[in-house]
């Protein structure tokens, strides 16, 4: 019977195996999307123990909990972190297939040579061996484990950046941290009092009084050009959908005016439509202009449990796959971009799997510049990886064959972390071994060339080198596929 997560764990097949560890395991990391708190990198933090680390912010680990019937104490709550520790000791065992026991047990292997079975009964033993690795192993220095080279925060449109800026004074070496410009909140009308206080901060970070749309548009200028001053080198938007809207100028000017005098109704979803579609279509081509990534964070239901999102905010533990309707949003966002000649190097993450063959091939309709106006870079218009309850075995091996039959993989720029933990990194080895998996099948089957040059290049450059190049930042190592 083979052990638990092997050397060749997921790897099904020698060709598979050789891809891996000879091309895919040595690459470096570029973790373009991920929520890493920048002050935690500014400050070197050294992480007071592994609840610090590990389940301070992993709504992952507290969903699971909960579904375990876990008390909130123990989960987020007041008990102490050795308790809240126990606790996701104890749940482990009873999440055997879920990528949660395998990120757990990947986790304490590669950051802390620890390759006992969690449960409560090594609850203990764990807890005192990680807490020694981890009082002499700052946030840095778990980054270097992992040869990471670049880190992409997710940062509101109106923070001040000053850890951003702090890192550029006194960098990392070896390590790039740029911020991502999300202005997600400038679309969260369902809450006009909350949306006024949005509209004050960001007026407040540009130095603009924002009472009209025109001045909404030139705070955002603003803050997207701040940004860039800080090393942005891509956008995010998470919406459920895009709206299926022309983008109006006077169409948003009025959903403004009534929403900044808090008339709720112009919350409604045509006043929604109107507003997000105008704004999307200025971010999109503020990030064409500047030569920055869009990506585009669709179908995620989010903070579905309002007595969880009243208790404890977003991100916690309450968010799903949404059933909303992708194609004519998307279609017309992307379309309108391309009429005016600016379509930004793009990536497009869906969260429902249904929309996965809609996504790559929406993304294969929007290529290279038909009208003329020069090349584009390789994969300009990117079917992004499996995204959070997506980035687990199934869900990334769907994206990778659909991207496969019907899309380009070679110019794929591969896995993100997504967490908000430094421990998470292994998210990439996981997601390179179901690549290796995927490609090494076909070779097997002779359905790819065994060509050991060619997969070898492909395949670092999705590990690596493509999403360094996609985000426009030279790497001293990994190739680049179609280079
Ligand atoms: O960027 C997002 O909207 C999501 O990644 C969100 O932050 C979510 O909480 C998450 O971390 C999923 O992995």
């Amino acid at each position: 019977m083979p052990a638990y997560l092997h050397d060749d764990f997921l790897l099904s097949c020698a060709a598979a195996r050789r891809l891996y560890h000879e091309a895919a395991s040595g690459e470096p990391i570029c973790d373009y999307h991920c929520h890493l708190p920048p002050a935690d990198l500014a400050s070197r933090r050294t992480f007071e123990d592994l609840h610090a680390a590990w389940l301070g912010g992993d709504h992952y680990k507290w969903r699971a909990m909960r579904a375990l019937g876990v008390e909130e104490r123990l989960i987020t709550g007041d008990a102490d972190p050795r308790a809240k520790f126990q606790a996701f000791a104890e749940s482990v065992p009873r999440l055997i297939g879920n990528p949660l026991h395998h990120w757990t047990h990947l986790e304490l292997r590669r950051c802390f040579g620890i390759d006992t079975m969690l449960d409560g009964g090594s609850a203990q033993e764990v807890w005192d061996e990680a807490n020694r690795i981890l009082a002499a192993t700052p946030a840095p220095a778990l980054l270097r484990r992992f040869d990471v080279r670049l880190v992409g925060t997710t940062d509101f449109a109106a923070d001040p950046l000053d850890h951003h800026a702090a890192l550029a004074s006194d960098p990392i070496e070896g390590l790039r941290v740029v911020p991502t410009f999300r202005p997600d909140a400038c679309h969260q009308l369902g809450d006009t009092a909350a949306w006024n206080r949005a509209m004050d901060a960001l007026g407040a970070a540009a130095g603009v009084e924002i009472d009209s749309l025109a001045t909404l548009v030139d705070a955002l200028k603003r803050r997207h050009a701040f940004f860039g001053e800080l090393g942005c080198r891509a956008s995010d938007h998470g919406l459920l959908a895009l709206p299926d809207a022309a983008p109006s100028e006077s169409a948003a000017a009025r959903v403004f005016d009534r929403l900044r005098g808090h008339d709720e109704a112009a919350a409604g979803p045509d006043g929604q439509a109107s507003f997000s579609a105008y704004l999307m279509h200025l971010f999109g081509k503020l990030d064409h202009d500047d030569g920055r990534v869009h990506q585009l964070h669709l179908g995620a239901a989010r903070n579905l449990n309002a007595a969880g999102f009243d208790a404890l905010g977003p991100d916690t533990g309450f968010d799903a796959i949404g059933d909303a309707r992708q194609g004519p949003g998307l279609v017309r966002h992307l379309s309108a971009l391309a009429a005016a000649g600016r379509l930004p190097r793009t990536v497009l993450y869906n969260l429902n799997p249904v929309d996965n063959h809609l996504f790559a091939t929406v993304a294969g309709s929007f290529q290279g510049r038909p009208a003329g106006g020069g090349s584009t870079a390789p994969g300009h218009v990117q079917f992004g990886s499996g995204w959070w309850f997506l980035d687990q075995d199934r869900g990334m091996r769907d994206q990778i064959q659909t991207l496969m039959e019907v899309g380009v993989l070679s110019t794929f720029i591969g896995m993100l972390t997504d967490s908000r933990s430094f421990l998470s990194f292994p998210r990439h080895e996981y997601f390179r071994r179901i690549l290796c998996d995927e490609i090494g099948r076909r070779v097997d089957a002779g359905l790819i060339p065994d060509d050991a040059d060619l997969l070898d290049g492909i395949v670092r450059g999705i590990c690596f080198g493509n999403a360094m190049a996609f985000l426009g930042v030279q790497s001293e190592r990994g190739s680049q596929a179609g280079k």
